[in-house]
This record gives C-alpha cells, structure tokens and sequence, in this order.
C-alpha cells in the first residue's frame, strides 16, 4: 500500500543508481513484452480499425481522453463489432461488442481464460489494496463467493429503509437550501455525498456525516470525488505498474515522487487518504468488536453491514479461511470506490434527462405520487418500488443510453477462438470466428452493445423510457446480450460482473422517488459536458477536465 511506501529512504549515490536501473529494467521489460506479444498476434492485423496516429501511443490518446466519447462512437459505427486498435509500441486491442464473442469472452471457463488483465489488478492493488477490484484467479473467486450473499436480493429488501432514512437527510438539506425560491444547485456534489453515504453506511455501518446541514465536505469525499477523474488521466502509467510489482513499497513511492507528474502526485495523495480513513474505519470496528456484541450492533446498521458481519465471521474463521485484515480494508476501499462516482453519475444523469424532458418527469412524478397515496403514505418498500414500471423504465432507459463505465477489460491468458454472431470482413477474407492470442487486451464495448442500431432500433441513441413498457424488438431477445441486468451491459456479465448492480438500482430508485416527489428539476444556462473516463462524469463546458459539477435549477413542490 503506498503509506507503506517509502519507509526509511536511503540516500546515496547507490540508490539513485539503483533508481535509474529499476526505471530501465521496467522499460526493457516492456519493450521486450510488446515486441514479443507484436509478433504473437499477427494475425490480427487483417481485423479491421482505425489507423494508428502514432509509433508510440498508436490510437490510445484518441481512445483514452476526457472528449473520447465521440471517437467510441464514430469507431464502433465505422468500423463495427469486431475493432482492432493500436496501443502502446504498434501492440494489438480489440474492441468488442459482438453478443456471442463477449458471452464466450466473459463466461468462457468461468473467467479462467479471458480475466481482468495485469495491469488493472496490480495499480488497484497499489491504490485500493487487495479487495475485489485487485484480485485475479482464485483469489478473485474467493472473494467473489464470501461477498456474494450481502448483495443478494433479500439483503437489498433489508436495505431499504436505511436507503430511505439516508435520501431523507438530503431531502433536508435540499429543502433548507431552496427555502427562498427555485435555485441552481451544484447537484453532482450532493449526488456523491449522497453515494457515499448509501455505501458507507449499507456497507460498513459507518457515516461520514457528509449530508450534514452545515453542508461541510469530509477529506474523504473530496478525495473520492477527484478518484476517478485522476485515475482515468494516468493510464499510460498504469500500464506500467506489473513491471514494478517486486519493487519494495518505498522505492516506488520515491519513483512516483519523482516522476513529473502532477496527477500521479495527485492520484498518491488520494489514495494515502483513502487508506488512512479505510484504516481507521476498520480499527473503530475491531475495538466495537472487541467491547462485545451489545456494542458492535449499536452501529448505524446494527452489525448488518457487510464489513461487519465479515469481521465477525473472521474472528471465528481459522486457517486459511481466515481474510488478513488487509483484505478486509481493502474490501471497504473497493466498495467506495466501485459504488460511490458509478452510483452517482447514473443519479445525475437521470435528473438531467428529466430536466430536459419535463413531459417524462411529470409521468414519472405521478407514478410516485400515486405509489405513495396507495401505501397510505409511509415509505415504499422494495416491492412498491420494484412495481413501478415508469421508474424502472427510466433508470434501465438512463443506464442504456449512458452506461456510467463505457468499457470493461480483459486479458486473453490462452490462446483461444471465440465464435461470431455474424462475419466479419478482415483484410484477409470474411471469418465467422474470431482467435485471439494469448496475451491480447480487450475493451469490451458497453456502450456499444447497449446502442446498437441492428438490436435496439434506428432510435438505438435515443433516450425513450417508453420503449421499455412495450415488448423489446425481437433483435433484443435474438442478440443474447450476456449482461447481468437483463439485455444491458451496463454492469458487465459473467463471474467479473459488478457484484454492486442490484444495490445500484435501489439506490437509484429510492433517490428518485424521494427528489422527484419534493423537487421541480429543469436545466441551467451551463452547458454541461460529459467527460469519459473510467466513470463519465458531468462538467461545465470550459471548465477544468479533472472538475466534476452538474449544476440543474430546482425548485421545491
Ligand atoms: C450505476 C452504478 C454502477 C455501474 C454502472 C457499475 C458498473 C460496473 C462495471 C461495468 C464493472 C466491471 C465489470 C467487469 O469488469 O466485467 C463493475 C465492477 C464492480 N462494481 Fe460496479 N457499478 C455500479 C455500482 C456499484 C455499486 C453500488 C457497488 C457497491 C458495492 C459496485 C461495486 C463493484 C465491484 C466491487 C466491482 C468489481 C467486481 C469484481 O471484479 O468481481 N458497483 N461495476
């Protein structure tokens, strides 16, 4: 972990020597990996895609930047399901958003020959510790199994009044703010205290009082806030991180240090800040565990929370089944992390949608209205929310059009061929199944498969809730979209999907039947953009490409 980094630095002449070598090798390594995964995967240079702009970083400075949403849509329309892009030093990516590929692709031997490729599992390492998002194989799996029942759909029904106890604090805030009038609220900061809070509390029985009238930010949000627009912008360096593995935590810390690199310091400090609170969380948990059980379920949740029921398990597990406690803080790392931006994007973005399309909020403001009057006016609960079919319609319509993660990754660790849904023209003739070298990256194409024209219809990139209450197109059911949330890829499939989905749509859910109920949301004078990055994020056109706001007038009913 990078607190660890850098304990004891030695300095003489011999360490910066040892640096310079260390930085070599980690470069000879890399050029020795490409060369020889260049050669290895020839034959994919007949796949069709787009022309490489540069010896070095080929199309990855189109691919990965803050504006590359066009640039997605513009290859996938030109260049269709199956892509092969240029990456760092001439190395083949594919590109993929073919149904019958990406089911073979995300469920082929259960993610033993397509995982989450190296360089992913290593840098999460390094910044979030060993939880979900850092393990590969059967540590992933592991996990994967342990966490598995916390997310399943009879914990979310428990979860629900601690969903609406949460919004309530919002509501509060929102109400005080909009006393005098309609008003233009920086939304997307609320929206992420409010993701925040729903994890940490649902998660770790834990708050960081950040809906607190005062309206004063926790360290840790603003950290969180700045996580993904950070980590997106230091891919190419990322890349690097399975070269430097075996270095000792402290001389990575001083090559960070050391490279010219504003947002690498940037994505150090985040991350030490991240720890710290994990850390301390977890250290607050174990003296509640060690005062004995009346005290542990005196927390927010009452012990229901997913961190401590693990660690209560823990204290009885022995051997191997035992979770070092890294692992454990790793695992609340992860969670704020893979559920606080993803969960509040897809919040803003709605009432943005709604905004711009008033006719849809009154329909759905209606539906809730008339969802309350038939509970006789206390709080839905998870059957009264799942009945709604406008909402539904809404959030799964929202998550369509604008998955919050637009790709996921994957390493090829065999070589392997997976089947077509249809041929592919390739420079060497027509091919019905496409092999893939081991040692190949794929980017698999969310957005893609979720607007594809020849699944969803020519109106693929319109946001129409409405499509959802008729029956889909045949083409939906045809296409076989191997997505956890039925016929999206918004979450992924398969043993890697995101274990978080059906939390995610309760939270959306419950946040939207309580704002939408109490506010009037229409849209600002700014203009708001959407940044790609390993979550899209909104900001205003012209502002900073690492600042995330959404600013939306509301007006209290
Ligand atoms: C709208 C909200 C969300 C979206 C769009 C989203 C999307 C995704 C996607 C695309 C993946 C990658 C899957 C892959 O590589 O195949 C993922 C993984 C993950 N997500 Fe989510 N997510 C959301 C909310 C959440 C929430 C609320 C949590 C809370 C716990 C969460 C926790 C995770 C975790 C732990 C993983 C890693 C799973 C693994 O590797 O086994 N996500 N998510």
């Amino acid at each position: 972990m990078l607190t660890d980094i850098l304990r004891a630095p030695p300095s003489s002449t011999l360490v910066w020597r040892g640096v310079a070598l260390s930085v070599l090798s980690v470069v000879a390594a890399l050029v020795f990996r490409i060369a020889r995964s260049r050669i290895r995967q020839a034959s994919l240079w007949k796949i069709p895609g787009p022309p490489s702009v540069s010896l070095i970083t080929g199309n990855f400075s189109q691919m990965f930047n803050s504006s590359a949403s066009k640039y997605h849509a513009h290859i996938t329309r030109t260049y269709g399901r199956v892509i092969r892009l240029t990456g760092l030093l001439g190395e083949s990516h594919l590109v993929i958003s073919d149904t019958k590929a990406l089911t073979n692709i995300l469920l082929q031997g259960q993610g033993a020959v397509f995982d989450t490729p190296e360089w992913v599992l290593e840098s999460n390492t390094r910044i979030i510790g060993p939880g979900l998002l850092s393990q590969g194989g059967v540590h992933h799996r592991r996990q994967r199994k342990m966490l598995q029942p916390f997310f399943s759909t009879k914990h979310m029904r428990s979860l629900v009044p601690l969903c609406h106890r949460v919004i309530h604090q919002l509501d509060v805030v929102l109400q005080q703010k909009l006393a005098d009038g309609p008003k233009e609220v920086e939304l997307l900061d609320w929206l992420g205290r409010l993701a925040l809070e729903l994890i940490a509390q649902a998660g770790m029985g834990y708050t960081f009082n950040s809906l607190s009238p005062s309206g004063e930010e926790h360290e840790f949000d603003t950290a969180l806030k700045e996580y993904m627009p950070t980590i997106s912008s230091i891919i190419f360096l990322r890349r690097l991180a399975p070269q430097a593995a075996s270095w000792p935590p402290w001389l990575l810390r001083l090559g960070g240090t050391l490279l010219p690199s504003p947002m690498l310091h940037r994505m150090m400090s985040i991350a030490d800040t991240i720890e710290r609170h994990s850390v301390q969380i977890f250290q607050e948990k174990s003296a509640l565990l060690a005062g004995g059980d009346d005290e542990f379920t005196h927390q927010l949740s009452e012990g229901k929370d997913i961190i401590s029921v693990l660690m209560r398990a823990n204290m009885t597990a022995s051997g191997e089944d035992r979770l070092p406690d890294s692992e454990i803080t790793g695992q609340m790392a992860t969670f704020l992390i893979g559920g606080t931006d993803t969960t509040s994007s897809a919040i803003a973005r709605t009432l943005l949608l709604l905004a711009h399309h008033p006719e849809a909020q009154e329909r759905l403001r209606k539906e809730i209205n008339d969802a309350y009057v038939s509970s006789g006016d206390s709080e839905l609960d998870y059957d009264e929310l799942a009945g709604m079919a406008y909402l539904d319609a809404v959030c799964r319509e929202t998550l369509r059009v604008y998955p919050p993660v637009n790709f996921a990754a994957r390493v090829c660790r065999a070589d392997t061929s997976v089947p077509l849904s249809e041929p592919v023209q390739t420079s060497g003739g027509a091919i019905s199944s496409l092999f893939i070298p081991q040692g190949t990256n794929l980017l698999m194409n969310i957005g893609g498969v979720n607007r594809d024209p020849r699944i969803w219809g020519t109106d693929a990139e319109e946001w129409r809730p409405e499509r959802f209450l008729a029956p889909l197109p045949e083409s939906v059911a045809e296409a076989r979209i191997p997505g956890v949330l039925s016929n999206l890829m918004t979450f992924s499939g398969g043993p890697r999907s995101c274990i978080g989905f059906q939390f995610a749509q309760l939270e959306m859910k419950v946040a939207l039947s309580h704002l939408v109920r109490a506010f009037r949301f229409s849209p600002s004078t700014k203009e708001i953009v959407w940044r790609y990055g390993v979550v899209t994020t909104p900001s205003v056109e012209g502002t900073d490409a690492v600042g995330t706001e959404m600013p939306i007038i509301v007006e209290r009913i």
